[in-house]
């Protein structure tokens, strides 16, 4: 009940038809003009352009920019934390701390790329007709962007380490059911902030419907498969740019990806037995085949954070780049695999990928089905109580 207050208070501060929080680093524009640098002018662009924002675009969305405006000018947060009652200030300053040590550069070109994806989603959400899928232009929980041939998805929860809800689970669905079949070459899954992704949103455990848990962990079970078999059946080559820490889920995904280029601040955890459940994702086959069986039991049973050059060395991971320069690098290589002809790369990830297909589906069934067990025990309900409960969640 305090929380749904709070949340309240927050809507309500926050909702007024003007951009209030978007305005606040506008205003507060303070260029150090020495340290400009090619995409200054960009950044100053995109400033202007979230001026002229027709459509509100919902306050994770402004914390977003706030964070990354505060982070591209000033550096990391080191202001001292604002009181619990101060909410909104205290929710801008999560979302700057949230950013950790994100380089000042990769900060404003996140903020050009994130105004840029605004600019083209609201703006042509604007032209739909009534009654066409609004996610086919605009997702709450995504940034997606399409251009030189890439479609890029980007995690957008950078507050909650890019944690999968269920609106994200669906939405990634949608988006990768559009990049498969719009013209671009290849598809780029990545993360926003500071991490690749923390996982399984723990809080999906909480909204029991009246079917009670058995239902939740079926319809649980009913998402997850078919989450992973859009994975299975994607057919343009997919790659992960892993930028930070990814867990769970985020993880075990990338024995289904196509290449895998991480920074060297990412890590790999897969924390399940600590959390009473069991791998998903089709990492019960594709690790131990990638890895080795006693390399995947280490991970998946026993929980064993790998760093990303150890996750190379086992060949999860494709390469491993200083993060200073893990932007600049990857995306100047996957611009040149883009331009590679396209029809001749899905033939070939067809001829890698197809004669597993079928085992895969198979996995991926059996894996869901095992969890669906797992996520009624008492060792998952308490792991998940024991999360949540750290922070005065529950
Ligand atoms: C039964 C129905 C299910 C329906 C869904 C079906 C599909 C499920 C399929 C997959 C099932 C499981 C696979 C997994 O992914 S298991 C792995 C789950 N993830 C975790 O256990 C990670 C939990 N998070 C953490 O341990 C830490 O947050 C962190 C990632 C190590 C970061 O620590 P930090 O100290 O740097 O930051 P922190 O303050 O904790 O986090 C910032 C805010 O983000 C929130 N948050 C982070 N991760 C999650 C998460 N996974 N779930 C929910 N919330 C998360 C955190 O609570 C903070 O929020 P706030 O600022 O306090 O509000």
């Amino acid at each position: 009940v305090a929380m749904a207050h709070l949340a309240g208070r927050l809507a309500q501060r926050w909702c007024p038809s003007s951009l209030q929080v978007i305005s606040f680093p506008v205003v507060q524009l303070h260029l150090n003009r020495t340290a400009m640098r090619a995409s200054q002018k960009d950044f100053e662009n995109a400033m202007n352009q979230v001026k002229l924002l027709k459509k509100d675009p919902g306050n994770e969305v402004k914390l977003k920019l706030y964070s990354l405006y505060k982070q591209a000018t000033e550096g990391p947060c080191n202001m001292p934390k604002p009181g619990v009652f101060d909410l909104i200030n205290k929710a801008k300053w999560d979302a700057w701390n949230a950013l950790g040590n994100l380089p000042k550069e990769t900060a404003r070109q996140n903020y050009v790329d994130l105004v840029s994806s605004l600019s083209s989603s609201l703006e042509s959400s604007s032209q739909v007709e009534p009654g066409t899928d609004r996610k086919s232009t605009g997702y709450e929980t995504l940034m997606v962007t399409s251009e030189d041939g890439i479609t890029k998805i980007m995690l957008n929860r950078p507050t909650k380490k890019n944690a999968l809800n269920v609106e994200m689970y669906h939405e990634i669905m949608h988006a990768l059911k559009a990049a498969s079949k719009d013209d671009s070459a290849i598809t780029v899954l990545t993360g926003n902030g500071d991490y690749y992704s923390s996982g399984n949103d723990l809080t999906n455990f909480t909204d029991i419907p009246p079917g009670g848990v058995e239902e939740k962990a079926k319809n649980g079970a009913i998402l997850l498969r078919e989450f992973v078999g859009c994975f299975i059946d994607f057919p343009k080559p997919l790659i992960a740019l892993v930028n930070g820490p990814a867990v769970g889920i985020s993880v075990t995904l990338l024995g289904l990806f196509d290449a895998v280029y991480a920074s060297d601040r990412a890590t790999f955890h897969t924390p399940f037995s600590h959390l009473g459940q069991s791998p998903e994702g089709c990492s019960s086959y594709t690790f131990p085949k990638i890895m080795s069986p006693a390399k995947a039991t280490e991970m998946l049973v026993f929980g064993k954070k790998l760093t990303a050059g150890e996750a190379c060395a086992q060949g999860l991971v494709t390469e491993v780049f200083p993060d200073s320069t893990f932007q600049k690098e990857v995306w100047t290589r996957l611009k040149a695999f883009a331009k590679l002809p396209p029809n001749a790369m899905r033939i070939s990830k067809e001829i890698i990928r197809n004669r597993e297909k079928e085992k895969l589906h198979a996995v991926n069934a059996e894996e869901c089905s095992v969890l669906q067990g797992r996520w009624l025990s008492d060792e998952c309900m308490n792991a998940v109580v024991n999360f949540l409960s750290r922070k005065s969640k529950l």
